[in-house]
């Protein structure tokens, strides 16, 4: 097979796998299946499942540590009978990972004076919520002007501004799936495609989402999948190693990593987040062309911070047979949603809660102390459950995913006026230089089965071209030098990275939108 420098002192491969998070493991599992054994992965880690992965957090009564999600904790969208199944519900099952129903409609609500209900107001939000993804559908059925969500929620006649308690309400329905806001000049979610990507998860699979609580961690089936093709230290296994530059052509790919370690592969595949991809940390040669790296740029990353806390456990003071526990503070987004794994379903005993905040909150507390987050989160507390019930935790902790040189973020989001050709260039390869991750999911981008059916299709892809670059499955992804305005119906198809099943209406149908 034709590799760049021939001649040259690197280690030479097929295909060199850059990333070994879901994208980059399930390519190679694609590889393997295929009958390509000689890949090599590249990962900066010390260990394989990239944003998918866990922290020890505090203590059970045996001085044990427990085990809690830093990153994702919800298969989202399961299965609905006769319909398609979320591939990573699938691998979950396969490698026994413990994982239980999330009931959202577990939930509290609270506000600076402690509890108040205003659950009505969630139902409010789902009337406004049902006409967007009406009119979501109109605008791709008849290929009109994408507009922000933002624009989307007030033209349906949802206007929290001034409502504290309408504002948790949106949050807790937006932000909390997006990790990025509908909310006034900080908007920059598509109508479009924030609807088209729910519906192919949620009408797509099922409205169902399952909390993992696994104290092996999540991760353990992205491992299962691992071990199906490689041995214990697997020498095509690189840990530890990061990769600083790459040289593409239309006849391979030469990566530098920084230890000075060399790899001339046939092909790579590249797994890296938005976020990496936008830092500028990876020097491309030659650089990438225009179309690329507008895309590149254009595409938005979230960031969603977990605050974790534990308590002693007979001094919990919420209640335990509840989920969920939303908080409206004045200022929108500020330690609005509080889950208690001390809950019979998760880690019972365990005296642990935690709250979600997202993008602009998230930076607000990567940039400052530990401690004055400890606080910020106890003052809410306090608000919520009352001054002289909230006892110090005795530890907390949480991750800064945005400045995580190898993630810069939590997940991606679609921007408003983005067409399909747009994040299209974001899938296309360079030459021998090929994309994978949730990020070049059209349809489930930001998920997790978004990087597994990505890395997959990579994979399929790569092996076909490895028995004969004349193969019609080797055929390179389209990609436009040109961006027109809006995508024509016919657009939305394989070619786009576009399956059919936005256009179902498999799970609930009462408010489906596109083609629903
Ligand atoms: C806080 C959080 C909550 C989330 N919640 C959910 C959820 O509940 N459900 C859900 O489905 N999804 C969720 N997600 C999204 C999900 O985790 C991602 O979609 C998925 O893990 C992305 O996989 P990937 O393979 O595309 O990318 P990654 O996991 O980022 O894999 C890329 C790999 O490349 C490596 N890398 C980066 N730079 C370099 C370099 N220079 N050299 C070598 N290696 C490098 C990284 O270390 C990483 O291992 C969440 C994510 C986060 C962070």
């Amino acid at each position: 097979f034709p590799v760049l420098n021939v001649s040259s002192t690197c280690e030479k491969t097929q295909v060199a796998i850059l990333g070994a998070g879901v994208a980059g493991i399930t390519a190679a599992v694609s590889l393997a299946n295929n009958s390509v054994s000689d890949f090599l992965i590249v990962e900066y880690n010390n260990e394989i499942g990239g944003r998918c992965r866990h922290g020890s957090f505090g203590k059970d009564g045996q001085g044990n540590s427990y085990t809690v999600e830093l990153g994702p904790n919800w298969i989202e969208g399961i299965m609905s009978p006769g319909g398609p199944t979320n591939p990573i519900w699938t691998l979950v099952q396969k490698y026994n990972v413990k994982n239980h129903f999330s009931n959202f409609s577990s939930h509290l609500t609270y506000d600076t004076n402690g509890p108040v209900d205003y659950l009505d107001k969630l139902d409010t939000f789902g009337d406004a919520y049902s006409i967007v993804e009406q009119d979501a559908g109109n605008i791709l059925l008849e290929n009109l002007q994408d507009r922000s969500f933002r624009a989307a929620l007030n033209l349906a006649g949802w206007k929290p501004i001034g409502d504290p308690q309408a504002q948790a309400v949106e949050w807790y329905q937006m932000d909390f799936e997006y990790a990025q806001t509908p909310f006034n000049w900080k908007d920059v979610s598509s109508e479009e495609f924030t609807i088209a990507n729910y519906n192919s998860t949620f009408y797509g699979f099922s409205e169902d989402t399952n909390f993992v609580v696994d104290q092996r961690g999540f991760n353990s089936f992205i491992h299962g999948q691992a071990s199906e093709f490689m041995k214990t230290n697997d020498s095509r296994l690189h840990l530890n190693t990061v990769v600083n530059n790459i040289t593409w052509s239309d006849q391979g790919v030469s990566i530098v990593n920084a230890d000075g370690s060399c790899i001339d592969a046939a092909y790579a595949i590249l797994t890296f987040s938005v976020g990496v991809l936008q830092s500028g940390d990876i020097h491309f040669s030659p650089e990438l062309p225009d179309w690329k790296n507008t895309a590149i740029q254009t595409f938005e990353m979230g960031i969603y911070t977990k605050v974790f806390l534990q308590f002693p456990p007979d001094k919990v003071f919420w209640d335990k047979s509840s989920e969920c526990f939303l908080y409206a503070s004045p200022t929108r987004g500020y330690y609005p949603a509080w889950q208690s794994l001390d809950h019979q379903d998760f880690l019972p005993g365990s005296g642990i809660l935690f709250v979600t905040i997202v993008t602009d909150q998230s930076y607000v507390v990567d940039t400052q102390d530990d401690d004055t987050t400890k606080q910020q989160v106890l003052a809410v507390l306090r608000q919520m459950f009352g001054e002289n019930n909230v006892p110090e935790p005795t530890t907390s902790m949480y991750p800064r995913w945005s400045t995580v040189p190898w993630a810069y973020g939590s997940y991606s989001n679609w921007p408003p006026g983005l067409t399909l050709e747009g994040h299209q260039n974001l899938r296309a390869n360079n030459g021998r230089l090929w994309y994978a991750g949730e990020a070049t999911s059209a349809e489930f981008f930001g998920y997790l089965q978004g990087a597994y059916l990505e890395g997959q299709k990579v994979g399929e892809t790569i092996a076909a071209c490895l028995e004969g670059s004349g193969d019609a499955r080797c055929a390179s992804e389209k990609s436009y030098e040109v961006l027109h305005g809006t995508t024509d119906l016919d657009e939305y198809m394989l070619v786009n990275g576009w399956t059919e099943t936005s256009f179902q209406t498999i799970g609930d149908v009462s408010g489906a939108g596109i083609g629903g």
